[in-house]
């Protein structure tokens, strides 16, 4: 199979989706690997380096895409939809509930469209999504912690407080790996943390874990109005595999908050889950201000810290991409329930049922589809 890795252009997308060792595994296995030029060298990776294990180096993004498999960090944005075409395999995260146009574009191109945030094995568990969701769940706490700062528009807490002086509230919604993540860092700083779930059994875990050092509430409108009021950051990390993130926090909850405080909605790559975030924010323009309150919605927060983000994101995605490539997106999937469930879009139809309903389209199973598939090469 022929593959591609195009240069990340999402506003300050530093990672790559393939390291030299990556495509070394793929090269040994007989693949060939275009690599666009200088796309792994804010992740610390040279073109030399891609080259020594077998890459070929193109100029332009034209070159990447035109390949069977294309592998990408992020979703494509407005400008890469021309390189669209029919039976490309397109492996990447994709967070299709809350992006029409580009489930349309993918669709109008038959695209075989494999989002890493849907794949999900029989426990639940989503492999390809957890590395970044702990690297992002791990910096929301030292974002919060730097935009409660004076200078950049949050009240001026210090989340550890010092002696004589209560530590800052740190109130975090979801408690899976995010919120776990997130919980980790703030305790470590000294904050009273909070968290809160609609999952008593994740709360208990989570009791247990940090040996009852944090506060779990089970997450209700009134249990959430009265936490949110008294958080200085506020975390969104809920998660519902594959659909828009349900709007949690409402317009009138963030009002009561305190002016300077600060939320990161990292739940903002499916949609957001607080009412006040109504457009995704840049690392370059990273937060604006609501109700007197801060406001971070960074839908690709990990690729700001590219050298752990590259090597956490594709020590995962590899095994994956690596089926694909040697047996093809059918095969593979039929032999890898957990793969299937990646599969968004083939053939112009939505195969993820929450996509096909956040956009209303019609759900077409994915088994079903690719029998139909095998049944037509057939004749
Ligand atoms: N902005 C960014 O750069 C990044 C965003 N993310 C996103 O962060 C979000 C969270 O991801 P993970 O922690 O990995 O998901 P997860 O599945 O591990 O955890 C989600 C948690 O949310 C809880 N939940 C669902 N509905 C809820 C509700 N109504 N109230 C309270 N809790 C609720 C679930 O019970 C679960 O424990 C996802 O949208 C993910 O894509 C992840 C990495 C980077
Ligand atoms: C999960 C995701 O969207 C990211 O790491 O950018």
């Amino acid at each position: 199979m022929i593959i591609g890795v195009p240069r990340e252009v999402k506003n300050n997308e530093h990672r790559v989706a393939l390291t030299p060792s990556n495509v070394a595994v793929y090269t040994n296995a007989g693949h060939k690997v275009l690599v666009e030029k200088n796309a792994g060298l804010e992740s610390g990776f040279r073109d030399e380096d891609y080259i020594k294990v077998g890459a070929i180096m193109v100029s332009g993004p034209k070159e990447a895409w035109d390949v069977d498999m294309v592998i990408k960090v992020k979703e494509p944005i407005p400008s890469e939809y021309e390189f669209f075409k029919e039976g490309l395999i397109l492996y990447t995260y994709l967070h299709l509930a809350p992006e029409p146009t580009l489930t349309k574009a993918l669709l109008d191109n038959k695209v075989i469209a494999i989002a890493y945030e849907t794949i999900q094995l029989e426990n639940g568990t989503l492999p390809l999504l957890t590395p970044m969701s702990e690297v992002a769940g791990r910096m929301s706490v030292q974002i919060g912690a730097q935009f409660l700062e004076k200078s950049k528009g949050g009240k001026g807490v210090l989340l550890g407080g010092v002696p004589g002086v209560s530590p800052g509230e740190v109130v975090i919604i979801g408690g899976g790996v995010v919120g776990t993540n997130a919980a980790k860092m703030a305790l470590g700083l000294g904050a009273s943390v909070t968290i809160l779930d609609v999952s008593a059994e994740r709360l208990r875990q989570l009791d247990d874990q940090f040996h009852g050092q944090l506060k779990t509430i089970i997450s209700n409108p009134l249990n959430v109005r009265n936490a949110v009021k008294r958080a200085d950051l506020l975390i969104g990390a809920v998660l519902v595999p594959g659909a828009r993130a349900p709007k949690i926090v409402t317009d009138d909850m963030v009002k009561d908050m305190q002016t300077g405080s600060v939320i990161v909605d990292v739940a903002i790559d499916q949609g957001g889950s607080i009412e006040t975030i109504d457009y995704i924010t840049t690392h370059a323009e990273p937060t604006y201000v609501r109700h007197g309150v801060v406001h971070y919605a960074v839908a690709n927060m990990p690729g700001a810290v590219s050298q752990t983000s590259t090597i956490a994101l594709t020590n995962v995605t590899t095994q994956f991409g690596l089926d694909l490539a040697n047996k093809g997106y059918e095969k593979a999937a039929l032999e890898n329930p957990g793969l299937a469930k990646g599969i968004n879009c083939i053939n112009g139809k939505v195969t993820l049922e929450a996509v096909a309903d956040a956009h209303g389209y019609t759900y077409t199973n994915i088994y079903e589809e690719m029998e139909e598939n095998q049944y037509e090469k057939t004749l």
